[in-house]
């Protein structure tokens, strides 16, 4: 097995620098399906979660009573009607990611974004509850498909039990991300990215602050927002990884207390981590 660590000189060395010339649309043009009537949080931290991560254009596809609530934490983004035609979204957008607080009613979106849409595509949280009955049309997918599971989605998209995945994390990852093709993040301490070809990256930043809801949706804004910005995808995924670990690190080294990290507080503390870090 090919284990590799990703490592803070490898996120330091492959940082795009922000050209001075450039402008919004060449930082990368996001787009993100998530949130629900009662998850509307969801939406909104992984929104902000790109925007504080560099991204040049974020639309936010959501319910209509959702988007007021967004649009009070994230000003920046742009947003879209859940119920309009989604080959409206997916025009013009560099990458997508679906699922946070989606609900597992809309998995039509889902296989949707998987046929149709031709950048690539990070599917997290309720997008990933029917994955395995879309294997087929995975695998003749061409572009880039990155799923973001903890070990309860692992278990349910290789119909195991979550003990199997907790106690065979390299393999089960290296195993799904070579039979569909795919890059698998499986999250936790120590979160893996998979390659399609099998090598596989361990984070070692983080700690058990994370461990509280909402931060996975701040994760996939992350990986979200670095793909867009970046060549080439598993240093943009592995480096969001890292750095979301490392901002929680930093909130605990400011002497925030692991009780008290929060999603939003990570969110807060990304420039300065960003700042401390690279620039
Ligand atoms: N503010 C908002 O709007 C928020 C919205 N959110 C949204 O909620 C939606 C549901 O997401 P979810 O991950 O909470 O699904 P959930 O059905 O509880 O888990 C499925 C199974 O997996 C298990 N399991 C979970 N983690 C595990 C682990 N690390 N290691 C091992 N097992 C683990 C879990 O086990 P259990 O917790 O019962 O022990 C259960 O059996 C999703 O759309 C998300 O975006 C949240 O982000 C919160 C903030
Ligand atoms: N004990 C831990 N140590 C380090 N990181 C953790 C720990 N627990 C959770 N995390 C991280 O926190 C995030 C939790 O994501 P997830 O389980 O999807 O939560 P949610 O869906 O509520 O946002 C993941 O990035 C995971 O790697």
């Amino acid at each position: 097995m090919n284990v590799n660590s990703w490592s803070e000189n490898l996120v330091i060395e492959h940082w795009p620098k922000r050209d001075p010339n450039s402008h919004k649309g060449n930082h990368g043009k996001v787009g993100i399906i998530a949130g629900s009537q009662l998850m509307p949080g969801a939406a909104a931290l992984c929104a902000g979660a790109a925007v504080e991560s560099g991204a040049g254009l974020t639309a936010v596809n959501t319910v209509r009573t959702v988007i007021p609530i967004v649009a009070g934490h994230v000003p920046e983004a742009t947003f879209y009607h859940r119920d309009d035609d989604l080959n409206g979204f997916m025009e013009g957008k560099d990458v997508i990611a679906a699922g946070p607080g989606l609900g597992r009613l809309s998995d039509d979106i889902i296989e949707d974004l998987i046929t149709n849409f031709d950048g690539p595509l990070v599917i997290d949280a309720d997008g990933l509850y029917e994955l395995r009955s879309h294997e087929v049309i995975i695998r003749k997918r061409t572009a880039p498909l990155i799923i973001t599971p903890h070990a309860g989605e692992m278990a349910r998209i290789i119909n195991e039990d979550i003990e199997y995945v907790t106690g065979n994390r390299y393999e089960a990852a290296e195993k799904l991300a070579i039979d569909y093709g795919i890059y698998v993040v499986l999250k936790g301490p120590e979160t893996i990215v998979a390659e399609p070809n099998g090598t596989l990256w361990v984070n070692h930043t983080g700690n058990a602050g994370l461990a509280k809801g909402g931060t996975g949706d701040v994760l996939t804004g992350m990986i979200l927002a670095f793909i867009g910005r970046y060549d080439d995808i598993q240093p943009a995924v592995s480096s969001a990884v890292y750095m979301h670990g490392y901002a929680a690190d930093y909130l605990i080294e400011h002497g925030e207390a692991m009780e008290s990290v929060t999603a939003s507080k990570v969110i807060k503390i990304l420039s300065s981590s960003f700042q401390r870090l690279i620039n």
